[in-house]
């Protein structure tokens, strides 16, 4: 099946351009889900080595990468920024725009059958590669996800909303579920790597206190916790379902500024969220705003239903007493 018929984007209302790029990320990523789906039968679980930032790296981490790049040459992507290569690679000179990619997200978990995914952005090109990507993510003109799960889907936006996509097996297509997706409001469910509190700084460590300690807490309900160790998953159950996620920066060495990284991971799930009506920060400050200084760069990340996000800001703002009280004696969000 050609590119042009795996994704049915006709009412995206996006340039030829974009249309065609999305339209080729489906297609790799079509059968990039059938090769996941195959798991230890095509043995790509094995662990490589590192990429430029130092994280592990699996042989579908790097199949992923090369069959994006080998697709997407010749298309209107002048120029490609991967997790796994440490400098953006020209595939076009006459491209008009840029694409940032995570070509395998949660690739810890290929081998224990967890969903995985790919996160892309895509961008204007400028004719300095660094500065096509060296931007606020509010330039952003398209970014999406897909999740390899029980199902396999695309969500996706254009700026004018966040679109659902979910692949037939049957008939190799992405066929559209829901053409805007909107963040349920009522969600009690959180998601942070609990294992790192030592490490967290006083305002998360409250906000999670106050979560943890249900209705006997300030916050006077019960909150349930989810963490799978796979952003794109945890994205889809948030835009699914609501809630907040959460790695905020810690004192770990090397986690200073998080885990996450803003150009192909962040920022792409910033916009995809704040389309589907949700909110997105680096604990307080909007993520869309944020201008990148270097293509690997990490960023504390916070996002989920606005007014959590929102909350967690203002745990962030509150005098240092109110932070370091023990939760049952905090006031201020007492309800
Ligand atoms: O192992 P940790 O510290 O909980 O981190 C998990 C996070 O790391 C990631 O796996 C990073 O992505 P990659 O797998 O692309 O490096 C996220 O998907 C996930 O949220
Ligand atoms: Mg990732
Ligand atoms: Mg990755």
């Amino acid at each position: 099946m050609a590119a042009s018929d795996c994704i049915g984007l006709e009412d995206l209302a996006a340039s030829p351009e974009i249309t065609l790029v999305i339209r080729h990320i489906a297609h790799v990523a079509r059968d990039l889900s059938k090769r996941i789906a195959r798991g230890p039968l095509e043995g790509h679980g094995a662990t490589l080595g590192e990429n430029s930032d130092g994280d592990t790296q699996k042989a579908l981490d790097l199949i992923a990468d090369e069959a994006f790049a080998a697709a997407l040459t010749g298309s209107p992507v002048r120029w490609y920024a991967s997790e796994e290569r440490e400098d953006v690679a020209a595939l076009n000179p006459a491209g008009a725009l840029a694409l940032a990619i995570d070509p395998l997200d949660g690739s810890s978990n290929i081998d224990v059958n967890v969903s995985i995914g790919t996160i892309f952005s895509i961008l204007p090109a400028a004719s300095d590669p660094l500065a096509s990507f060296l931007r606020p993510g509010t330039d952003q003109l398209a970014a999406g996800y897909v999740i390899y799960g029980p199902q396999t889907a695309l969500v996706l936006t254009v700026g004018k909303g966040t679109s659902l996509h979910v692949l037939d097996p049957e008939t190799g297509r992405f066929e559209l579920v829901t053409a805007q997706l909107e963040i349920p409001a009522a969600s009690s469910e959180f998601a942070i790597n609990v294992s790192n509190y030592r490490h967290w700084g006083a305002p998360v460590r409250a906000y999670i206190d106050d979560c943890l300690a249900g209705d006997t807490g300030p916050r006077a309900k019960n909150f349930n916790m989810r963490w799978i160790a796979s952003l794109v998953a945890e994205t889809h159950r948030i835009v699914s379902r609501g809630g907040i996620f959460l790695y905020p920066a810690d004192a770990r060495p090397g986690y200073e500024r998080g885990r996450l990284r803003h150009v192909y991971e962040c920022a792409p799930i910033a916009l995809l969220i704040e389309q589907a009506g949700g909110a997105a920060t680096d604990g307080c400050d909007r993520i869309l705003d944020r201008v990148p200084q270097s293509l690997h760069e990490r960023t504390p990340f916070v996002f989920g239903t606005a007014d959590k996000v929102h909350r967690v800001a203002a745990y962030h703002d509150l005098p240092h007493e109110e932070v370091a009280a023990l939760f049952g004696r905090r006031g201020l969000f007492r309800q």
